[in-house]
């Protein structure tokens, strides 16, 4: 029979300043793991709730008093080391007060990626990725069924293609990092190899600016291999064999409901969209499931999650609130 291993709770916070940077700390001597870069943070104390234990380890290791208003939680995660199970709360955090003291002798660092030579502590790395998506996920819509012009018009739709170049530049500009070729509209209009050069012409814009492009699995297969990833519709994630998934490159899913996210997880999901949130003109019939239900599932998964659905500029912070790593926006109307 097994050994049974401890179980620690334990929350971890990335604080995220100005610039955009994260902090790491450097464990210290005599702690296990130590040398070794983590997200400050520490077990929860009995009675403690998850954001009281962050709030208090960063004040007890790094002399700062983080504003609960402005701290938000992310992503809950569990990870089996070969001696401990945890569970890790990752909360991100984007004001506090106090200048950071090294309380615990302990080294720390701000970085802008992924700090490849450092030991990093093996749960960390999955959040640092993360944090290279960016918080929005910006949804093509080149050809937007739901707008007067349509894509009836055909591929000489000059002025709005204009518009639609504009708003994606100025999206990457702003910091856009990933970006969703979606055109079912087009793909009933346009020729294929038509429709095929303005995801090349896309993905070449894009990654002019570091950003990623993944192919909705209304297209075909192999655009989302020559791209940076697929996105899965909810109806295919749920066709989709485990043998059947790529084997590189980013991969989402759209969600709807707590059976979709956990499914999402074991396909093996770097991230997931889940809505719609808020009434949204390309579901107008149907219910949209609110922040509330948002949050409770959002709390489930173990990735990301992109809230979908009526969301603008306006409604970030309350999708951070309500644990959305971000949002997911179809008509390029983020540029801020
Ligand atoms: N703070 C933090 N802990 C992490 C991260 N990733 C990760 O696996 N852990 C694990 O979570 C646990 C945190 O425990 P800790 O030893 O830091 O806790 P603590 O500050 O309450 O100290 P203590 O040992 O004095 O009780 C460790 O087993 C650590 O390996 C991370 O990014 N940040």
């Amino acid at each position: 029979m097994s050994e049974e291993k401890p179980f620690f709770n334990v929350s971890a916070c990335v604080l995220i300043d100005s610039e955009g940077r994260f902090l790491m700390a450097q464990r210290p001597e005599d702690k296990s793991w130590s040398g070794w870069w983590e997200f400050p943070g520490g077990k929860i104390e009995e009675g403690e709730s998850p954001k009281e234990a962050v709030i208090r380890e960063l004040r007890e290791e790094l002399g700062v008093e983080l504003d609960p208003e402005s701290t938000y939680p992310w992503v809950t995660m569990s990870y089996e080391y070969p001696k401990t199970d945890v569970l890790l709360h990752f909360y991100r955090c984007f004001k506090w007060s106090g200048e950071l003291r090294s309380l615990e002798k302990q080294a720390f660092e701000w970085f802008t990626q992924m700090p490849t030579d450092r030991d990093l502590l093996p749960a960390s790395v999955e959040p640092i990725e993360w944090l290279s998506y960016g918080d929005v996920y910006l949804i093509s819509n080149f050809f937007d069924s739901n707008e007067g012009a349509g894509v009836g018009h055909g591929a000489g739709q000059a002025p709005r293609e204009t518009a639609f170049w504009a708003k994606l530049t100025a999206a990457l500009e702003a910091g856009v990092r990933l970006v969703q070729f979606r055109e079912p509209a087009a793909a009933k209009v346009l020729k294929t190899e038509e429709l095929k050069r303005y995801l090349d012409e896309m993905r070449e814009h894009c990654h002019r600016y570091g950003a990623k492009v993944l192919v909705n699995s209304c297209h075909p297969r192999a655009w989302a291999e020559e791209a940076d990833g697929l996105h899965l519709r909810a109806t295919d994630a749920i066709e989709m064999e485990l043998e059947d998934m790529p084997e590189s490159g980013l991969l989402a899913v759209s969600c709807h409901n707590l059976a979709d996210l956990l499914y999402a997880h074991e396909l093996g999901a770097n991230f997931v969209v889940l809505g719609h949130v808020l009434e949204t003109a390309s579901h107008p019939d149907s219910e949209p499931i609110g922040w509330s239900q948002f949050e409770q599932w959002a709390a489930e998964s173990a990735i990301p999650v992109f809230a979908i659905g009526g969301q603008n500029a306006d409604t970030f912070r309350e999708a951070l609130r309500h644990g959305a790593h971000g949002i997911a926006v179809l008509r390029g109307e983020i540029t801020e």
